[in-house]
């Protein structure tokens, strides 16, 4: 549905996206995730031609619409401007119009979109009045007025409790089941979980692209969680066999590279100090693990050892 080849945008001296070639299939949840300044909104705005790439392409096309080149799009930005003094069903009046609805289509649609999102009996009350999980369920109703068969979305549900990002990502499945391709953004390792790709970005570049399963299986380390008398957070750094620990209220999470010599180690240290151990155990990685690794490490052997990013 999307195909870019070798993207790339500079801003003066910062290369915000740096020759990114991605496939999003039809029928895709699409998950762009990467640090702050990674270049997924860059990304995102190129791909809905609010800004022009300095090179490469886009190809955008949409097998369900038999004849036509470009497919039909909805886009959640960011910072999604509602007008707080109008109430939901004017700001609806208003985006349908800039879509070039005209009123009959937009109010079947509203009542229909506002079923979804839950927001129907909200339809007289102020923008300004809604809750933040309410605002974004608004922006969303808004981008999906013009019907698109694929819906762009740049960090949906920043800053929104974890009850209603879960009910917008309900929504999202939705959606998707009802034949919308979703590419979406997201700053929430469990929101990117929930996706059928994701594309890691990092510096500008697509680092690697693959289901969170996979993803999760290619993870180069290994991972034990320990429970002991500590409760000093940093008293697992430094030993050689743990390349990063962190501390969660009761527990340790150690990430090593090789479990049974990491596991010798934690237990000679804790015995020697005469800290008991309560639990010591492997775990699996979560795609928290796999961001967090690929963020901070050269993560380039790992992104070539494995399938080509496509
Ligand atoms: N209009 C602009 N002018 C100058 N620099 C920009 C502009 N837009 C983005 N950048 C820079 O490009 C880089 C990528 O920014 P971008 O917003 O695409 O990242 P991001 O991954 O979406 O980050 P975040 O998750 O924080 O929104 C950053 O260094 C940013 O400061």
């Amino acid at each position: 549905m999307i195909f870019t080849e070798t993207l790339t945008k500079k801003f003066s001296s910062i290369t915000a996206v740096a020759g990114v070639s991605l496939q999003v299939q039809q029928g895709d949840i699409f998950g762009l995730v990467g640090p702050d300044g990674a270049g997924k909104t860059t990304l995102i705005r190129m791909l809905c031609g609010l800004i022009t790439p300095d090179s490469g392409s886009i190809t955008m096309v949409d097998n369900a619409a038999s004849g036509e080149s470009s497919a039909s799009f909805g886009y959640m930005p960011q910072k999604f401007s509602l007008y707080g003094d109008l109430t939901v069903m004017e700001n609806i009046n208003f985006f349908g119009a800039m879509y070039g609805l005209n009123g009959t289509i937009i109010n079947q649609r509203a009542d229909e979109i506002l079923q979804i999102t839950n927001l129907f009996r909200f339809k007289q009350r102020f923008a300004d009045n809604l809750s933040g999980g309410m605002k974004q369920k608004l922006a969303l109703t808004c981008a999906l007025l013009a019907r698109p068969r694929l819906l762009v979305l740049d960090e949906p549900t920043f800053g929104v409790d974890p009850e209603s990002r879960k009910e917008f990502w309900k929504i999202l499945y939705q959606l998707n089941q009802e034949g919308m391709t979703i590419l979406v953004s997201t700053p929430y390792m469990d929101e990117a979980e929930l996706c059928k790709r994701v594309g890691f970005m990092n510096n500008g570049r697509l680092v690697v692209v693959d289901s969170p399963k996979n993803m999760k299986s290619r993870y180069p380390y290994r991972i034990l969680e320990i429970k002991c008398a500590s409760r000093q957070p940093e008293i697992f750094q430094g030993l050689p066999e743990i390349l990063e620990s962190n501390f969660y209220g009761d527990k340790y999470r150690l990430v090593v590279q090789e479990a049974k010599i990491a596991e010798a180690a934690v237990v000679e240290f804790l015995q020697g100090r005469d800290i008991p151990l309560y639990r010591l155990k492997e775990t699996k990685p979560t795609m928290e693990d796999v961001f967090v690794a690929l963020a901070e490490k050269e993560v380039v052997e790992w992104s070539m050892s494995s399938q080509p990013v496509n």
